[in-house]
């Protein structure tokens, strides 16, 4: 009552006391997280599922039970974790809980560090259909939050509105004096929003139900108190879809082929981060605040999914800054952001793919980083020796906040949870993540700087408010510049000329080296690959020599191997030769014993003969040649010549078997052929004649000896010389022709 507050208000004040004072005052204050509990839809009432699965024990305590069917049950069945989890939070709000109550209890404490000059953050977290949209932003009858802290701020700032548009939100912290052209701009800009909005839309009718309740005052030192004490209240509102930051105050695009532009996150190189080119809108009611938030939710990305129709599958984030003012200088800026993460189940449960699982895998990246930031922090407290890396720059939500998380503001969870049986399994993920963030303990409350004032252009305005410390001139070093997250435009013209000129001189130097160095390194590769040539070459040389050597070397084999062969050829040829003109041994000499046999005969004849001849005056054949001559010189010419023919011829042939007889019968003893000659001569006569013709017939079988073709073996010499002689090289010349054949046809 001292102070000025009411029940309610400090009932907060005596809450926030409790956490960080009571306890002996050293137990430190941790995170404020609360869990609220949906009711059950009346669809939910219908389906007859388990509803006994979240039982609240008192206002701190919950106890989750595991309904059949749940992967939890069936992991704890078969002994892997329990079916029953307990969990506390700052503050349990129930199912029959009254917006206002959430207000009062959970909210009012950050609102009063806005007015107060302090940053504040509330994130609603929680599955799809949870409530979290509920609770940020509610229905017409029935506000959500956000309508009441806008609301609760009108009320605390009342007369004190600064109503000039002349001093706008700059970067993170700062302020823009905006020039009456540029003060023009941001009027029409505005009206064009609300020209789009209906007059009679939800929030509106909402703004109208608030503004009728009457508003408890927020802070002891109440405007009133302070005198020429102004405020200005500037909003933005946007969204982060797909890792993209959309402003959501912006028109959209008429045709669909154009496409959102998104915004970047920069850093202004002091740690703080903002959206660059955000619109921020003057607001001077809660009327106009609620038509922003209504064009706003308009232009959000809403998508289908299986679980719930309208779902939100984007981070909206709804964001006030005052401007406290005093004599017209600027002397606080405050920020406080409400911001409605996007439904954090897994997209297997529900059942996404295409666009609606990059935005399922974006979605839960962003919340999975927020839970990383979330246990980093927690375990940088708990161990102080630990020093775990942060990850605030891997998801544009974590970067947007970390500075409030570092202790540039307090920053407080509000998870949402239905008792659905069905989506247990996702609301007990849901309290596990809010357990880690109940621990973290947020960093020492740092002071914000006083706000620095910028002329329209963006140079620093000279006066008592600029800290020369944070001028424009040592802003940003040339290397946070080149960061990813630089923002260029924070610079002065003529920094920004000089900080050009000084980036292209290192530029040309950097290039120039550059080229040296390429030159050099391209001069070491060339002279290396050049003897790597010649190295190449001179293997090369010397494998052709190798090989050169080694062909030749096969050629001449190969050669002789042809010789061989063709000798092997001739041999076998002249063995065949041979084959064909051999007679066998044995009947030679048959042949020869025949032979002499026969000339033994013949000679026995002649011997007789010429000695039965001798005795008997016997004429010779040439004296009755003569005589047959005369004789029959007259019977004719005719038949004497062809008489005399006969008789010639045979005379030359009994000439020369008389010549055969005498040198055959030279060896016969003359004795014994005389005695022969004398025994056999008185029929030597008759007998000559007979004797005559089988001599005759002798020669004609003589003659015709050679002629006959003998028996001839096959097997018998031949075949033993043959064998004897064959080549041992028969085999292998042939394989190695064979093989040389083959080698010179590949
Ligand atoms: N505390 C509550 N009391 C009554 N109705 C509620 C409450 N919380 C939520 N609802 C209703 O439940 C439904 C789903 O809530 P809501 O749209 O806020 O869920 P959500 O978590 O924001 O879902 P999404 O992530 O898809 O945006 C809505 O019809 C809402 O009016």
């Amino acid at each position: 009552q001292v102070l000025g507050l009411s029940g309610t208000g400090l009932r907060t004040v005596l809450h926030l006391w409790f956490q960080t004072e009571v306890r002996g005052g050293t137990e430190q204050q941790t995170m404020r997280v609360y869990l609220r509990v949906r009711p059950f839809s009346k669809e939910e009432l219908c389906d007859h599922e388990d509803k006994g699965c979240v039982v609240i024990e008192n206002s701190q305590m919950v106890t989750l039970i595991a309904p059949k069917g749940s992967a939890t049950m069936k992991s704890s069945e078969r002994g892997i974790g329990l079916s029953l989890h307990k969990f506390s939070f700052s503050q349990i709000f129930g199912a029959e809980t009254k917006q206002v109550e959430l207000f009062e209890d959970a909210v009012k404490a950050q609102l009063c560090d806005f007015l107060d000059g302090k940053n504040a953050l509330i994130f609603s977290y929680g599955v799809t259909n949870a409530g979290k949209t509920f609770t940020i932003q509610g229905t017409p009858k029935d506000p959500g939050i956000l309508p009441r802290v806008l609301n609760a701020t009108f009320d605390h700032i009342g007369g004190h509105q600064y109503e000039g548009m002349d001093l706008k939100p700059y970067l993170r912290n700062d302020a823009q004096h905006l020039d009456p052209d540029q003060v023009k701009q941001e009027r029409s800009a505005k009206a064009s929003i609300f020209i789009s909005v209906k007059e009679d839309c939800d929030l509106l009718r909402a703004s109208g139900s608030l503004e009728s309740l009457p508003c408890t005052a927020m802070l002891a030192n109440s405007p009133t108190e302070a005198g020429s004490v102004q405020f200005a209240l500037w909003v933005a509102f946007f969204e982060i879809y797909n890792e993209c930051v959309y402003d959501l105050l912006q028109p959209s695009p008429c045709t669909k082929s154009k496409k959102r532009i998104a915004l970047r996150v920069c850093d202004d190189g002091s740690g703080n981060t903002y959206v660059k080119d955000l619109r921020w809108i003057n607001v001077q009611n809660l009327t106009e605040a609620c038509k922003l938030l209504q064009f706003g939710n308009k232009n959000r990305s809403a998508a289908a999914t299986k679980m719930n129709q309208s779902s939100s599958r984007s981070h909206s984030i709804f964001t006030m800054k005052l401007l406290k003012l005093n004599g017209g200088a600027v002397k606080k800026i405050s920020e406080f952001s409400l911001c409605d993460l996007a439904g954090s189940e897994r997209c297997n449960k529900t059942k996404t793919f295409g666009e609606r699982l990059k935005e399922a895998g974006n979605i839960n990246n962003s919340l999975l980083i927020l839970g990383k930031c979330i246990t980093a922090l927690r375990n940088n407290q708990t161990d102080r020796m630990k020093n775990s890396y942060i990850p605030f720059r891997e998801s544009k939500l974590t970067k947007l906040f970390q500075t409030v998380f570092l202790g540039k503001g307090r920053a407080s969870m509000i998870v949402n949870i239905n008792q659905c049986a069905s989506t247990y399994d996702e609301t007990l993920h849901v309290m596990k993540f809010s357990a880690v963030a109940k621990e973290v303990v947020p960093a020492k409350h740092l002071e914000s700087l006083a706000p620095c004032v910028v002329s329209s252009d963006g140079k620093p305005l000279q006066n008592e408010m600029i800290n020369n410390s944070q001028s424009m001139e040592n802003y940003l070093s040339e290397e946070e510049l080149l960061e990813e997250d630089a923002d260029m435009s924070l610079l002065p013209q003529n920094e920004l000329v000089n900080m050009i000129e000084s980036l292209r001189a290192k530029l040309l130097f950097e290039r120039r080296r550059n080229l040296v160095q390429e030159m050099e390194i391209r001069k070491e590769m060339g002279d290396a690959m050049i003897q790597q040539l010649m190295e190449s070459e001179e293997l090369r040389i010397q494998q052709i020599e190798e090989m050169k050597e080694s062909y030749q070397e096969k050629l001449e084999n190969t050669f002789e191997l042809y010789k061989d062969a063709i000798k092997e050829h001739a041999y076998q040829s002249a063995m065949n030769n041979l084959e064909d003109d051999y007679v066998p041994l044995d009947e030679f000499m048959a042949e020869q014993e025949k032979v002499e046999a026969l000339r033994r005969k013949v000679s026995e004849l002649e011997a007789l003969m010429s000695s039965t001849r001798g005795r008997s005056a016997i004429p010779s054949v040439h004296q009755s040649c003569q005589t047959l001559s005369t004789a029959t010189e007259a019977a004719g010419d005719e038949q004497y010549k062809r008489l005399y023919k006969e008789k010639c011829a045979m005379e030359r042939m009994c000439e020369d078997k008389q010549q055969v007889i005498r040198t055959r019968s030279e060896s016969c003893s003359s004795k014994n052929s005389d005695d022969q000659v004398r025994a056999a001569r008185p029929n030597c006569t008759l007998q000559s004649v007979e004797k005559d013709r089988e001599l005759a017939s002798l020669r004609a079988e003589l003659a015709k000896l050679p002629q006959k073709s003998p028996v001839k073996t096959k097997r018998g010499l031949l075949a033993n010389i043959r064998e004897a002689v064959t080549s041992p090289r028969k085999v292998s010349t042939g394989r190695i022709l064979r093989k040389t054949t083959r080698t010179a046809h590949h």
